[in-house]
């Protein structure tokens, strides 16, 4: 059993979930050996890793999607998980609307399904068809899917696949705001490298076994962390942390600091900025013209 973490509160929780020298063998082959980590309730923890470096095979066998040929997987009794996997199979040429899909895996109580989709922004999309959604709603939909039978363990795998920058700081700012609300645990893949969310308390970098792990800040200093990705990445390793004075709402319109809403930002509005960890610098952009790049290919969608 591994040792309690450390919660955001400095509180010693006992971990939701906890791998101990976990390894995954397929076909004669470890896809992941060594793996190590734990998740407490309140507590985000981010794997990072190349493409193939097993992040979604460690997050499955936290879970138990997948069985450790060896080690140890220890989950809190009763542990309620909701999981937002990295691809769906969704059959696009059937029309499917957001009520359906919350519903897809069960039964859901009405309350349970308006109060998670009010809680993703996106209530006002209930009978929609998910064909229609942007990128960022989409991934809302399935975050308000997976949030909806209120787990103790949220495990998102690339939560912001298909989203644009401004896309991208909204939903880090959903998944902070299901934390503090509900005090669950997170564990978040991350495919970009460079960006880890301010939030983050532990990101563990994996390269199909644990090259290192700790703050943010520290794993970019890491000599392994430099040896994988180089010198260049770790001095753009980012972390969000960012100030706006104004929030875009999922119906387009600005909530302003002074809790005003107007249909567009004011001219003078102060607009997110993206401050890198080491690098310094911010990143504004401007909102009518920005793109919200996603996949839309019929078949291919938000696989
Ligand atoms: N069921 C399986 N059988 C055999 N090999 C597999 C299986 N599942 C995954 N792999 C292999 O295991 C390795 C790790 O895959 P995994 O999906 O965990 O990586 P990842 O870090 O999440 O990658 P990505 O960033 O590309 O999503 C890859 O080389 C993949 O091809």
């Amino acid at each position: 059993m591994l040792s309690p973490a450390k919660t955001p509160a400095g509180i010693r929780a006992e971990p939701l979930v906890s791998l101990e020298d976990v390894g995954i063998l397929r076909n004669g082959r470890w896809l992941v050996r060594g793996v190590d980590f734990s998740v407490s309730r309140g507590e985000i923890v981010t794997l990072i890793g190349p493409n193939g470096s097993g992040k979604s095979t460690s997050a499955k066998a936290a879970i138990g999607v997948l069985k450790p040929d060896e080690g140890r997987v220890e989950r809190k009794a009763g542990l309620k998980v909701g999981y937002v996997p990295q691809k769906l199979t969704i059959d696009w040429t059937l029309p499917l609307s957001v009520r359906r899909l919350m519903t897809l895996t069960g039964p859901l109580p009405e309350c349970d399904m308006l109060s998670a989709l009010e809680s993703a922004g996106i209530a006002h999309m209930l009978d929609a068809e998910v064909q229609h959604l942007s990128g960022g709603e989409f991934q809302r939909a399935l975050m308000a899917r997976a949030i909806a039978r209120k787990p103790d363990l949220l495990v998102l795998d690339e939560p912001v696949q298909g989203v644009d920058f401004s896309g991208e700081i909204a939903l880090y700012d959903l998944i902070k705001s299901i934390r503090n609300a509900t005090g669950c645990g997170i564990l978040l893949i991350s495919h970009d490298l460079h960006v880890v969310m301010a939030e983050t308390d532990t990101v563990i970098c994996l390269n199909g076994h644990v090259c290192c792990r700790g703050t943010p800040e520290s794993v970019s200093r890491s000599p392994e962390y430099v040896r994988l990705f180089g010198s260049r990445a770790a001095q753009t390793l980012a972390v969000y942390s960012h100030h706006h004075d104004h929030t875009h709402l999922p119906d387009g319109r600005v909530q302003h600091a002074d809790g005003s809403v107007t249909d567009h930002c004011h001219p003078d509005d102060g607009h997110h900025a993206h401050e890198h960890g080491h690098a310094g610098h911010e990143h504004g952009h401007d909102h009518p013209d920005h793109a919200h790049p996603h996949a839309h290919e019929a078949g291919e969608r938000h696989a």
